[in-house]
């Protein structure tokens, strides 16, 4: 018997071997320039690497191992897991096709492998599914057009009050440490302010970050949501592999971060309910977004919703929801996205300008005049530059966009084709349901684009050097009508951090800065993997 399930399982395994090898041919068959190194079961995809799968490296490095090798193609075919086939696209102009002319071709983001809990039923994972980032076709175009005058200029003047009111805390933490010679963390106090902004801003919460030395579990909750344990990157593995997917599904396993997002879903169901009880208007993100949705149709139901609350993990929930209207879904769904996409990638970008900061004096210097000679035309009555003028500060907006560009938070732009697309210029066709990648991180740090390429140079960002440069060189928030929603939101939100900090406080390197920080293993995201410390002197 033994004898005859051995035989049985070699045979299954040659015969995936066999399927796996002839996949990994797909892109030569279609005389697409590929890359022919695959590990069996795991094809060469650098995000199912098992480095990064292991948190050995993050993600961008090894990615930039492949886009170094491949950087002359303008696009290479490589292989997901069982032979998934995806391309990477090198070249600007076909970047440029796909995120604006042939966007209809690519509105989706991602295909059959949804990163966010795959097609579990477990309500936490459903919740992932609702949000702009993995939603699809005609329903994201329906919501991201709901939202998107949520974060209009116009919307944005009427946040920043909460940003300034945050920045003083900020001040304050730089105060102590500069008076104490203390050295700094950065992204602890970068986390602090951009946590309670985005909080504030997007749900009328006090994050309650400032003022105490224990981080508080809102705070543990949102870094830890894009931190990758090895139960998590397993959870990704399982939500993938067929058979140990439809296993996970039998025993209702969640695949991503079931106790983080109830914790949030929690904090977002209760700002609702209590908004409508007391009628309460803040006129953030909340209230913008339930006003776009009309929400008042489902706020009725506010007692059904709290009886969702009570069977949150139970079976009879799934069934309970797909009869309701999903609209309250929709909002909490993405405030819940908004809350964790705000708030690790502007704190980790306000962190990596800092640090570049305390290592260039140069640029902190002229920086500083900027912002020296903004103050001083402040009218009487004003204690900060307004959001017009926050706008039109050069070399503030410079040093951002440098730090994005060294520093990107999000390694790569993700499209999925809805239909066979072929190349223009090249007989290849990519076919429908293809995952296609966009190297930000490599093609941001490529000496093609920029000079010294590793080098923190807000110069890159001057108006000449813009002129100079192809737009598609530049991509940390995406392009296109896909691209972030909340860019105005991290710009404000960061300039008006800065220009808080520098109005009062120098930062300097100090004997723990490191030299070449390194991005974490743990993360897919860029947040540094060690302590950046700085040291803090008040101007
Ligand atoms: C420095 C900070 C940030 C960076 C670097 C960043 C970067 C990105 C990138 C690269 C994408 C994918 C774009 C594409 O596929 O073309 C994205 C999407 C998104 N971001 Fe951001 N983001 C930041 C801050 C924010 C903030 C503050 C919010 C919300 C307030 C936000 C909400 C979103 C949403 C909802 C999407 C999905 C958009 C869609 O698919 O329609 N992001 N972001």
């Amino acid at each position: 018997m033994i004898v005859e399930i051995l035989a049985l399982l070699l045979t299954l395994f040659g015969i995936a071997y066999g399927i796996f090898k002839y996949r990994i041919t797909f892109w030569a068959r279609r005389g697409v320039q590929s890359e022919t190194q695959a590990t069996f079961p795991f094809g060469n995809d650098p995000a199912f690497h098992p480095d990064v799968i292991l948190t050995k490296r993050n993600a961008a490095y090894v990615m930039d191992d492949l886009y170094q090798k491949h950087k002359d193609k303008p696009f290479v075919g490589i292989y997901g897991p069982l032979g998934q086939p995806t391309i990477f696209i090198n070249d600007l102009e076909l970047i440029k096709n796909i995120l604006i002319k042939d966007f209809e071709v690519f509105v989706d983001r991602i295909g059959q492998f949804n990163f966010f809990g795959g097609d579990s039923e477990v309500f936490t994972d459903r919740l992932w599914r609702q949000q702009l980032l993995t939603l699809k076709g005609e329903l994201w175009k329906d919501v991201r057009s709901v939202f998107s005058p949520v974060f209009t200029s116009g919307k944005m003047k009427l946040m920043m009050h909460f940003m300034k009111a945050i920045s003083l805390n900020l001040q304050e933490e730089m105060r102590q440490c500069a008076e104490h010679f203390n050295p700094i963390d950065l992204k602890g106090v970068f986390g602090k302010y951009s946590m309670d902004t985005i909080a504030t801003c997007g749900f009328g919460v006090d994050a309650g970050s400032f003022g105490s030395n224990k981080e508080t579990i809102f705070v543990k909750h949102a870094r830890t949501i894009f931190d990758r344990s090895h139960w998590d990157n397993l959870m990704l593995v399982c939500s993938i592999i067929p058979g140990l997917n439809a296993f996970c599904k039998m025993l209702k396993l969640p695949f991503f971060k079931p106790v983080e997002t109830k914790f949030f879903y929690d904090i977002i169901i209760q700002t609702i309910q209590n908004r409508v009880k007391t009628k309460e208007r803040k006129n953030d993100l909340v209230d913008l977004m339930i006003d776009a949705i009309h929400f008042e149709k489902t706020l009725k139901e506010i007692g059904e919703i709290e009886a969702y609350d009570n069977v949150i993990q139970s079976s009879s929930f799934a069934h309970k929801i797909k009869k309701t209207d999903f609209d309250e879904t929709l909002v909490v769904s993405n405030a819940l996205l908004i809350l964790v996409a705000g708030y690790d990638t502007t704190a980790m970008t306000m962190t990596y300008c800092a640090y570049e900061l305390a290592k260039s004096q140069v640029t902190q210097d002229k920086l500083i005049q900027e912002i020296d000679e903004v103050m001083s035309k402040l009218a009487e009555d004003q204690d900060f530059p307004d959001y017009n003028t926050i706008q039109t500060m050069p070399y503030l907006d410079s040093v951002l966009h440098e730090t994005l560009r060294l520093h990107c938070p999000i390694p790569l732009i993700l499209r999925n084709t809805a239909q066979d697309y072929k190349i223009p210029g090249h007989y290849a066709v990519i076919p429908k349901g293809t995952d296609v990648s966009m190297l930000a991180y490599s093609i941001m740090r490529d000496e093609k684009y920029y000079d010294n390429p590793n080098v923190f140079n807000p110069d890159n960002f001057s108006k000449t050097s813009k002129e100079k440069r192809n737009p598609f060189a530049y991509l940390p928030f995406g392009h296109g009508p896909r691209a972030c929603i909340g860019m105005r939101f991290a710009l404000l939100e960061a300039k008006v951090g800065l220009v808080s900090v520098l109005n009062k406080y120098r930062i300097k390197a100090c004997k723990d800065t490191p030299q070449h920080p390194m991005r974490s293993n743990s993360s897919f995201l860029g947040n540094p993997r060690d302590k950046l410390w700085v040291a803090v002197e008040a101007r």
